[in-house]
């Protein structure tokens, strides 16, 4: 059988760290990955990396042209609420011109497109969503999500959207921070930190949003799937939960509102997922928190052990 021909794009990102060493553990696959600056994976063998800047759709298509994908995750975004804010122009040419060309390209090529997208095409008064809920989003970036969505779906390509929320983890690249890694950092270090009590959210391991996108490259999945946790809690629930798994000091776990640090507005209230029709369609089996802050604590040893290398 031939083998499944990958291009990930955002390769340097949180969600392409994790895919990347999840696609080449797999012989069935050949991959390709693409991102705006030099790899920054130090996986860095086994693949074909090209470093292209995504405004650039010529390029792209070429990229596709000599590579000849049979599947694309598109990975890559603008993934910054302040920064989409900030620069509406490059938020649409980076999270929706580029979604709408890959999309006309894999219609026109019959290549299977994975697009990654957010709980933020919500307005967050009525979480936990269904795929079919209405959308409204409150910021220019999940805006530019749901434009996308809608270019991709009116291509008439084969694609899964993934919406998903809040994500955590740890990679081999530091500078690439997240809730969890945050407020363990943080608390280790015996300092104070105000979370979130007015934000609800289910949030997403990294290591099972990556099994989620090879799930519907496997399945060739079509329409929109919620990928998530299945727990809802405040984010400062979250934080206590990482106070707790690593003996750590509650105390040091302050309360802030989000309009104390200015997200009332420009963030949903109330998120997650309702994620029947993922776990039905594509088999898709959330990890417990506990069980990923494991996990986590496994993945961080091995990093420190390769470092020492
Ligand atoms: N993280 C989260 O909590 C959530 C993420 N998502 C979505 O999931 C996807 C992955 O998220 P995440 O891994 O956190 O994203 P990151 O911000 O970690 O990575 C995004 C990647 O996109 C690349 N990129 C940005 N602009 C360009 C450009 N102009 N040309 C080429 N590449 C570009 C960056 O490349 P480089 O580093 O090389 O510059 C970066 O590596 C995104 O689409 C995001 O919107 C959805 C919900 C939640
Ligand atoms: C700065 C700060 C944030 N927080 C909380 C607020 C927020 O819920 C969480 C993460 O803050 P951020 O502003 O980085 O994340 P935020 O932009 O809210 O996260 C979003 O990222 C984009 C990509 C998405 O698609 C969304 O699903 C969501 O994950 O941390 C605190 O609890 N205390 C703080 O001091």
């Amino acid at each position: 059988m031939d083998k499944k021909r990958i291009l990930v794009t955002g390769s340097n990102g949180f969600l392409g760290h994790k895919l990347t060493e999840l696609i080449l553990k797999n012989t069935n696959y050949d991959l390709c990955c693409t991102s705006a600056s030099v790899n920054r994976n130090p996986q860095n063998e086994g693949y074909k990396f090209q470093q292209l800047n995504l405004i650039d759709l010529e390029g792209l298509g070429r990229l596709i042209d000599e590579f000849q994908p049979t599947h694309i995750i598109h990975s890559a975004a603008l993934s910054s609420v302040e920064v989409c804010e900030n620069d509406p122009v490059l938020c649409k040419a980076i999270n929706v011109d580029s979604a709408t060309f890959l999309a006309q390209r894999c219609k026109e090529q019959d290549i299977h497109l994975t697009f990654l997208s957010t709980d933020f095409v919500f307005d967050g008064q009525h979480g936990p969503y269904k795929e079919e809920d209405t959308c409204s989003p409150v910021n220019a970036y999940g805006q530019s999500k749901l434009d996308a969505e809608q270019e991709i779906r009116a291509s008439g390509c084969s694609a899964a959207i993934l919406r998903t929320i809040l994500v955590y983890g740890v990679i081999a690249d530091k500078k690439r921070s997240n809730l969890v890694l945050w407020a363990k950092n943080k608390l280790e270090a015996g300092e104070a930190i105000k979370a979130v009590s007015d934000q609800w959210r289910m949030p997403t391991w990294v290591d099972d949003l990556a099994a989620a996108c090879l799930l519907a490259v496997e399945k060739n999945a079509e329409g929109i799937y919620h990928i998530s946790s299945d727990t809802l809690f405040s984010v400062k629930e979250v934080v206590e939960q990482v106070a707790d798994y690593w003996n750590l000091d509650r105390n040091l776990v302050g309360s802030v509102t989000a309009a104390e640090i200015g997200q009332a507005t420009n963030r949903p209230r109330k998120t997650g997922f309702v994620l029947d029709k993922a776990k039905a369609e594509l088999g898709y089996n959330p990890t417990p928190l506990r069980a990923t802050f494991e996990r986590i604590e496994q993945q961080i040893k091995e990093l420190e052990k390769q470092n020492e290398r």
